[in-house]
């Protein structure tokens, strides 16, 4: 089962990669506004799979919130320590 960490440095390899057909390197190239949208959509999302929803939809949905808060960072240059540092 794959780890947040372990997915932050999948994508970390896919953004120095640049392989062909990579979302993650398709949502780097849209850039910040569209990476803070994607972020605004998921997080609704996300509430309204909690409240709505079976609790399998809610985590799906907190992973795919979890995926673009890290592309975000990935676009900002920021590493998981920057943001562990503040927990
Ligand atoms: N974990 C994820 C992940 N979570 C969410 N997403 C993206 O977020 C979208 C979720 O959006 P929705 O379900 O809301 O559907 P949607 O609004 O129709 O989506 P889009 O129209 O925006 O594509 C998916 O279509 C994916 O593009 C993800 N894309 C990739 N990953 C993982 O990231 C890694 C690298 O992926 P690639 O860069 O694509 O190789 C792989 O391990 C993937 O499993």
């Amino acid at each position: 089962m794959k780890t947040f960490d372990a997915l932050f440095a999948e994508l970390s390899e896919k953004a120095r990669v640049r392989p062909e057909g990579s979302g993650t390197v398709a949502q780097l190239d849209a850039g910040i506004h569209a990476i803070g949208k994607k972020i605004v959509e998921e997080a609704a999302e996300v509430w309204m799979a909690a409240e709505f929803q079976t609790d399998e939809q809610t985590a799906e949905e907190v992973s795919q919130l979890l995926y673009h808060l890290q592309v975000l960072l990935l676009a900002k240059g920021l590493t998981l320590d920057d943001v562990y540092k503040h927990l």
